[in-house]
């Protein structure tokens, strides 16, 4: 089955914050891949991430799961029995899309979905959380909080992939990743009104933080180390362990 186009700022459209609805879950596969540059590689190695780091008998959570992309991945790179993959979105509308994708890709571990704020969602007993371009979206004032939950549901030697769109100090620097993005886009079929309306609808929707940011942050919490493991332009991958 090939993914649904995304055309939902192909025509003008009035000036709305994005939001993960109906329109959008329908889309979604295709937006993200040709959006995100990177995003197959940093699916691909939640998979490796998982076989290397998650432990029997532990919790694996999917901090904003939308289709349910890295959850699938987890369950894919469990080399361990016992183990539970839990995926959380509070979109509705990407939720139930999620439990479709589960239900219609042979995965091996169980893979759980619950509609929920990952910001009040208890969590323990974790080998490994992804957090795969969701934090972006979470207000800033609530992502130190956040991450302390996560740090403190890991056990010993867990790991946090965190994904995220980045800015940069540099505004010569940040201005070229943002230029080089958009090229990105328009390679991958994309109009510059396209462009220019969902960078709108992004505006104070998507808040980007720097790479020392995330990484001082981390530290700052207690993680043990972390660092980017992945880049293409303004969009990265960072590995914490505890
Ligand atoms: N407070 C919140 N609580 C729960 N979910 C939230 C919250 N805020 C946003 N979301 C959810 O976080 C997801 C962000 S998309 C993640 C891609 C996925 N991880 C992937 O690997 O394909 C990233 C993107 O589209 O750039 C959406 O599904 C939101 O509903
Ligand atoms: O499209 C963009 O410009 C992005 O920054 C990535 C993105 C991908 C999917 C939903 C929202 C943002």
């Amino acid at each position: 089955m090939s993914d649904k186009p995304d055309t939902l700022f192909s025509s003008p459209v009035k000036a709305m914050p994005f939001a993960f609805d109906q329109k959008v879950a329908e889309v979604f596969p295709d937006m993200i891949k040709r959006s995100v540059p990177g995003y197959p590689i940093m699916i691909k190695h939640i998979e490796k991430f998982a076989s290397k780091y998650v432990k029997q008998g532990t919790n694996c959570y999917d901090l904003g799961c939308s289709l349910g992309a890295a959850s699938l991945a987890m369950s894919q790179g469990i080399q361990q029995n016992g183990c539970k993959v839990i995926g959380i979105d509070n979109s509705e509308a990407m939720l139930t899309r999620c439990q479709q994708h589960i239900d219609a890709f042979k995965h091996q571990t169980e893979i759980e979905l619950h509609l929920g704020d990952v910001t009040d969602f208890p969590m323990s007993n974790a080998s490994m959380v992804a957090l795969n371009f969701t934090l972006q979206f979470i207000d800033k004032n609530k992502r130190v909080e956040l991450l302390t939950a996560i740090y403190e549901a890991l056990n010993p030697g867990g790991i946090l992939v965190l994904s995220e769109k980045v800015s940069f100090d540099d505004p010569q620097m940040n201005q070229l990743m943002i230029d080089v993005h958009h090229e990105f886009k328009k390679e991958n079929g994309y109009s510059d009104l396209e462009i220019s309306q969902k960078r709108n609808s992004l505006e104070n929707v998507l808040i980007p933080e720097t790479l020392p940011e995330h990484l001082k942050r981390l530290k700052t919490i207690g993680f043990k180390t972390a660092d980017c493991w992945f880049q293409q332009f303004n969009f990265m991958s960072i590995v914490a362990i505890k």
